[in-house]
Formats: structure tokens, C-alpha cells, sequence
């Protein structure tokens, strides 16, 4: 596996590489029928592994952060972070009609209802995908509110698209909409959410920049 984070950086490559394999990890994990042998072993194993990386440690994860090329990165995000094991991680863009948009697969690490996704994951998806919209108007906040309506079980195992756009401003007030859909459009999970630009960050920005 190669992800590429930013060239000439080949720590944080290796990090993201590393946040890729405990990916693989934690799914191998919700999925295995080893034994109970094979289980005890692989613990052991992976607390030795564990002692290793604790061996210099940091308190918080990596910065939100301007990136050498100049473009903001979070590569400790839950949600979009390449170094976080945590994340999809989902690669958001610019979608072609205005707003962001994001393709995603759900796996059954997700799983919230049996045959499902948790809602509380795609809250949280969609969450990070309006708060995106509406950075990318200019107005980045924090979430205030998240309303989701649920309209169908979410699946995991097969590709999905999130969009979100923002929809209007009033002073440091933003909202903005968005949906997990399948690839027809077929909305199974839409939200609208409110998102509050800190004083502070009129000043100084989100990365304190
Ligand atoms: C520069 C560009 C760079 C790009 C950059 C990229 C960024 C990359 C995107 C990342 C996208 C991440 C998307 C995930 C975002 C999270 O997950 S954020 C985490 C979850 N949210 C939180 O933890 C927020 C916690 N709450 C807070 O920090 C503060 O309460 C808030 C929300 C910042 C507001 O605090 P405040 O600024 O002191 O607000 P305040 O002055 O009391 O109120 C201002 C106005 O907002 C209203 N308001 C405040 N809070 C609320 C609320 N919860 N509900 C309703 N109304 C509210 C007030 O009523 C008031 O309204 P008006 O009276 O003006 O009409």
C-alpha cells in the first residue's frame, strides 16, 4: 500500500502509511475467527508494538497546519486524517456544481444496526462534510447544531457519495446541507447544520495562523 502525503516528507508518508496498516488492523480485528490461542498470541504481539510507538510520544495528534506547498492539512483529523487510523479517511473536494463532495465505502468495523451503518458515524461524516461546505465558502466554524434525518439503512461494502453545500450566512452564522446517497443520487441520510465562526478565528484563523 502508498499513500502519498506531501513529497519530501517521508516521516509523515511513513506515518500515514503506518495509520493505513492499523486500518487494516482494526477491520482484520472486527472481522477475525482465529482462535483463542491465535488471539492471545497476536496481543502480545501487538502490545510490544504498541510499547514501541509509545517510546516518544506526543500529547495531541498531528496539527491542523499550513503544509509546505501552503494548502491547509489536518493529518490527525477523525474524520479526513491520513495519520489517524480513525478516519476513512475521506478525501473531500470541491464538488464540480459548487459545495464539497466526497466518495466513501463503509466497512463493517461501522456497523450499528446488524447489516448497517452506525448513525452516529454518518452523523459524524456529515458533520465534518458541512462543516467543509461552509469553509469553503470562506466562513469555516464549528458545529453548532446537526440535525440528520435517516431515510434508509446506510451500507457498508459498497461506494457511496457524500455532497454538502452552504446554504446561507447571517454574521458569524452559517448553515449548510448535506446527504449520504448511493451513487444514483438515492439519499439514505441527510443533514442540515448550523456552524459558528469562533470571534477568535476571524483574527487568527482555525490553525491559529
Ligand atoms: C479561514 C478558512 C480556513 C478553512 C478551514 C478549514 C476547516 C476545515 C473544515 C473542517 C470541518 C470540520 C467540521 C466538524 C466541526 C466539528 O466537529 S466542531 C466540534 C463540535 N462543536 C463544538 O465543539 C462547538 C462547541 N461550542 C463552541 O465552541 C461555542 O459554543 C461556539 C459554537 C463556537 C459558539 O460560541 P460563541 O462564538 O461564543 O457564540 P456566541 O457569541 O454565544 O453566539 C454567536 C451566535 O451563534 C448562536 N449560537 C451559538 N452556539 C449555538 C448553538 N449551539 N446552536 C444554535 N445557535 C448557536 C448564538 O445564539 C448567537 O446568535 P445571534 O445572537 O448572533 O443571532
Amino acid at each position: 500500500m502508498t499513500i502519498e502525503v506531501t513529497a519530501g516528507e517521508p516521516r509523515l508518508d511513513a506515518l500515514c502509511v503506518l495509520a493505513g496498516q492499523v486500518r487494516e488492523l482494526m477491520d482484520a480485528v472486527a472481522l477475525t475467527d482465529v482462535g483463542e490461542e491465535e488471539l492471545t498470541a497476536v496481543t502480545g504481539e501487538l502490545s510490544a508494538l504498541t510499547g514501541r510507538l509509545r517510546a516518544a510520544a506526543r500529547t495531541t495528534p498531528q496539527p491542523f497546519e499550513v503544509a509546505p506547498d501552503g494548502t491547509l492539512r489536518h493529518l490527525g483529523n477523525a474524520v479526513t486524517g491520513a495519520a489517524n487510523p480513525h478516519a476513512l479517511p475521506l478525501a473531500v473536494e470541491r464538488a464540480p456544481g459548487g459545495g464539497v463532495r466526497a466518495e466513501l465505502v463503509f466497512r463493517p468495523l461501522h456497523e450499528g444496526p446488524p447489516g448497517a451503518v452506525h448513525g452516529g458515524i454518518s452523523a459524524m461524516i456529515l458533520d465534518h462534510l458541512l462543516g467543509q461546505a461552509v469553509a469553503a465558502a470562506g466562513l469555516a466554524g464549528m458545529t453548532g447544531t446537526l440535525t440528520v434525518r435517516y431515510r434508509a439503512p446506510v451500507p457498508y461494502g459498497t461506494p457511496l457519495v457524500a455532497t454538502a453545500e452552504h446554504t446561507r450566512s447571517e454574521g458569524r452564522k452559517s448553515w449548510a446541507d448535506g446527504r449520504i446517497a448511493l451513487p444514483d443520487g438515492t439519499p439514505l441520510a441527510e443533514a442540515t447544520g448550523l456552524f459558528v465562526t469562533p470571534a477568535g478565528w476571524l483574527q487568527r484563523g482555525p490553525a491559529g495562523q
